[in-house]
């Protein structure tokens, strides 16, 4: 198996734009045939006709009003949401996908719709404009880009500072792409792909594994695969007209299935199982997404700033950015950057978050409301909960549970630092809920899984997910969503909804486990998630049948979105727990339902640390830390009565005393741990004496040398 490539240089990824999703780039190697491209995209601002200097652009802003009378305009909103209806076998329906999404990019006129369309969130009666922002005013369809400002000089100061940086990294974007399309279209041309020709795909592999020596180590043709791939491709997609006479269809997707794990690295077992989501065409665009780093986004936290102070500020810093699109009204796509975006004071003073535009959707969907009880079931490292309490101004009350210690302190770090007042963090098996506690307005299950729709952030997914991955994983996630569902008050006044999300695209991992959750408790039906776009979930796939309603649910992909691969669907509690119905949590797993009679989750719940005891590392004192901060305070204090804190410092002989017993200490704990793990408890016992001993004798020295000074 080889390596998975990168095959194309990543230029400044395209504005992510629900309006041009469900259509996937025309521009491949296999359409040769199919004419010059698409028109060529619009920059930000940017008139069809003449191409006016970066000052010139920022006057389709000055015209909003009247732009936005515009009938075609209308066409760019999400109108028609950008669905697209699922359920399907692949192998019934090969056929190509070739929408021409025209890379993404948004239209001005988009852009000056950009608030129009801004009530995201309607269902429930709630709008996400209404609580997506402390300090967001109401919709005006006048407004432009950045939806909580004012048309105002500022506004169109901010524009054209950023407008010029937009468009010229646009401008050389396109240049980039033409050029690679033309050589793509050159190379395709060059090999056996020419219209209306039956390519030698099967035929050709059969003499070469005739002539190849079995033991040949030699890397593959990466370019060779790659064509063959697209042709392979071609052929499935009008197999009668292309395909090589007596050879099935079988033959070619096994063909496809084993070029792909070389080409890009997968394992055959996950190559499979994602080729089994999608036509052959649409598996090779989202192969191929996988292989270039998703948009960088970062998300306003409204309980700090405005969107717009927002990028203002960091336009002064050199970054090159622009609203994500019009369904969010916080997040801010970063095309370029002068500087350390985890660094800038306004990180700091928790202004923003860096946060994946796909991990916006759940909470999107939550749609949690001033004053309500909200419980984040699998909430660290935060990206969820603190959009959640930005969402609620800080009011009612958000239970932020997880299960991993280490994690949760990234989670009670990002609640610090963005000023969330109304979280509680705990540190539960969420399988243990609700008898920890429950009757909560809403649930968040943003679950634990395989992380097979952000494979471009962490390529180890191809290789590392394996069958038993398959099983245990899902296995949780239905544990899961029962305890979620089991935690919400049905009667509650304002909500009684739960979340269940995912970052990964198996449907084993998502309309098998919602499928579950309705048959384990009728007290619940899915419904619309409230988000404007996304592909429909499955409502069947390879013979299994879902739920009709299985069609609320929503599909995220980086091929179609230009965001990670998610999955969205909200469920409503209706009615009460069924009395016959076991308590939710780790007992009511059926493994004949999951059909996991004889499988183990082997996933580590909690930390174990190396005396086989739980890791209670969460809140715990750090000497080694504080002695540090206790040293530099010292230094501060000395400085401050004008003291040389080098001539201050400690005693020669008690600072070796001191060194000499932080030394013995440290390997009396690492001896102490290794007897740990073979079960010498003499051992244990005698390194434990001597740790206390030299942990003593350190002591004792700091307090000499503090006494001497
Ligand atoms: C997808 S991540 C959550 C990301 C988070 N919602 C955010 O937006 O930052 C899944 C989390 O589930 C946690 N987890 C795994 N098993 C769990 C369990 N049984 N109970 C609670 N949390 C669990 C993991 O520690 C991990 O932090």
């Amino acid at each position: 198996m080889g390596v998975g490539r990168r095959m194309k240089k990543q230029g400044p990824p395209p504005p992510l734009n629900e309006s041009l999703i469900s259509s996937l780039k025309k521009r491949k190697a296999s359409d040769v045939d199919s004419g010059p491209r698409g028109k060529k995209r619009k920059s930000f601002g940017e008139e069809e006709v003449a191409k006016p200097r970066p000052q010139e652009r920022s006057r389709p802003f000055k015209q909003k009003p009247k732009r936005k009378t515009n009938p075609n305009a209308e066409n760019l909103s999400s109108g028609s949401n950008g669905t697209a209806t699922r359920g399907r076998d692949p192998d019934v329906h090969p056929q190509d996908l070739s929408g021409d999404s025209g890379g993404g990019s948004n239209t001005d006129e988009e852009i000056v719709k950009l608030d129009s369309d801004a009530k995201v969130m309607r269902d429930d009666g709630f709008s996400e404009s209404s609580g997506s922002s402390v300090y967001d005013s109401d919709v005006d369809n006048n407004k432009a880009i950045f939806s909580d400002e004012d048309e105002s000089d500022a506004e169109e100061r901010l524009t054209a500072a950023n407008i010029a940086g937009l468009s010229r990294r646009l401008d050389e974007q396109l240049k980039e792409q033409e050029a690679e399309a033309q050589v793509e279209l050159e190379e395709s041309a060059m090999q056996t792909n020419i219209a209306g020709d039956r390519p030698k795909i099967l035929e050709d592999i059969d003499k070469e594994e005739e002539m190849v020596d079995p033991r040949s180590i030699l890397a593959p043709n990466l370019q060779l695969l790659r064509t063959r791939i697209t042709d392979t491709i071609r052929v499935l997609g009008d197999f009668s007209t292309l395909a090589e006479e007596g050879r099935s269809r079988k033959e070619y997707r096994s063909q496809l299935l084993k070029d792909t794990c070389a080409y890009y690295g997968y394992s055959p077992y996950l190559a499979e199982k994602l080729l089994n989501l999608f036509p052959p065409r649409e598996a090779f665009a989202f192969f191929e997404a996988n292989e270039t780093p998703r948009p960088l986004v970062i998300r306003t936290n409204t309980l700090r700033t405005h969107r717009r102070d927002l990028a203002q500020a960091l336009i002064n810093r050199g970054v090159t950015l622009e609203p994500v699109g019009k369904w969010s009204k916080v997040g801010l796509q970063v095309f370029e950057s002068q500087v350390p975006l985890g660094a800038t004071p306004e990180y700091l003073a928790g202004h923003y978050i860096l946060q994946a535009a796909s991990s916006f959707l759940p909470v999107m969907a939550l749609a949690p409301q001033e004053g309500e009880r909200i419980l984040d079931m699998a909430a660290a490292p935060g990206g969820k909960t603190t959009y959640i309490a930005a969402l609620m101004k800080n009011t009612g009350c958000i239970f932020a549970n997880d299960s991993n210690k280490s994690r949760s302190k990234g989670l009670i770090g990002n609640i610090h630092r963005l000023g969330a007042k109304n979280a509680i963090v705990c540190n539960y098996d969420a399988r243990e809920f609700p008898k920890v506690i429950g009757g909560f307005d809403r649930v968040l299950l943003d679950a634990p899984c395989s992380g097979t729709g952000v494979i471009s952030k962490d390529a180890s997914v191809k290789t590392n997910k394996t069958e038993k991955d398959f099983m245990a994983l899902p296995r949780l996630q239905k544990q899961l969503i029962l305890a979620a569902i089991d935690s919400v008050d049905h009667t509650s006044k304002t909500g009684g909804y739960i979340i269940y999300s995912t970052c990964s695209v198996t449907v084993e991992e998502n309309e098998e486990v919602v499928q579950y959750a309705l048959k384990k408790r009728p007290n619940v039906k899915l419904v619309e998630t409230g988000l404007t776009f996304g592909i429909e979930g499955f409502t069947s796939f390879m013979g299994k049948k879902f739920h009709p309603m299985m069609n609320t649910t929503r599909r995220f992909y980086p091929h179609s979105h230009n965001m990670d691969g998610f999955f969205v669907s909200k469920l409503k509690k209706t009615g009460p727990t069924p009395g016959a119905a076991p308590p939710s949590g780790k007992t009511s797993m059926n493994d004949a339902d999951s059909g996991l009679a004889d499988f183990e989750i082997k996933q580590p719940i909690h930390e174990v640390n190396e005396d086989g005891g739980e890791d209670d590392s969460f809140g715990d004192w750090d000497e080694e830390e504080d002695r540090m901060y206790m040293e530099r305070a010292q230094k501060n204090r000395l400085r401050k009565k004008g003291l040389d804190p080098k001539a201050a410092i400690l005693h020669k002989s008690d600072k070796v005393q001191a060194l000499k017993a932080n030394g013995s200490e440290l390997i009396a704990r690492t001896r102490k741990s290794e007897a740990a793990k073979t079960g010498d408890r003499a051992e244990k016992v005698k390194a434990k004496g001597e740790e206390t001993n030299s942990n003593v004798a350190r002591k004792t020295g700091r307090t000499k040398t503090r006494t001497k000074r």
